[in-house]
């Protein structure tokens, strides 16, 4: 089976985090899932590196990688994920949605209320874990 590793910005702006819905796929358990953005560590990249990259992408927006929170091995039906999930910030709240088709900022105790791809849930759950 297919192996993608798999860098996920989760991005704090005061209490609340960034939250972006994918578009329409062709595997009906990602399409339209919400996710954190970031996408596929390519070859030669440090996963800083490729994080900030993908933002820049989808987002126009520069980060801050701080922390790592949590990564994540996931098994969908056509491929598998090793998602490493990075605390981040950024120095501007100005986005474009260049791929996702919406986004919202939630603090932790609401995120739960989104339909996320299965491999951000244990992320949600760390996120809402007292701390
Ligand atoms: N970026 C991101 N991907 C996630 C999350 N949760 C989750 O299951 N995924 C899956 C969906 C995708 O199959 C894979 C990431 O690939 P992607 O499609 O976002 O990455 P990419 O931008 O490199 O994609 P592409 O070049 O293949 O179009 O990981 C998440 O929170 N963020």
């Amino acid at each position: 089976m297919k192996h993608h590793e798999v860098v996920a910005a989760i991005i704090k702006r005061g209490d609340e985090f960034l939250c972006l819905q994918r578009g329409p796929s062709k595997y009906a358990y990602i399409s339209e899932k919400w996710e954190f953005p970031g996408g596929k560590v390519e070859a030669g990249e440090t996963q800083q590196e490729a994080l900030r990259r993908e933002i820049q992408e989808e987002l126009g927006l520069d980060i801050l990688v701080g922390s790592h929170i949590l990564t994540v091995e996931h098994i969908y039906p056509d491929f598998e994920i090793t998602m490493h999930g990075l605390l981040c910030t950024a120095d501007s709240s100005d986005l474009t949605l260049h791929e996702h088709i919406a986004y919202c900022w939630l603090p932790t105790q609401q995120l739960h209320t989104l339909d996320w791809a299965a491999a951000d849930l244990p992320i949600v759950a760390q996120l809402q874990a007292p701390a």
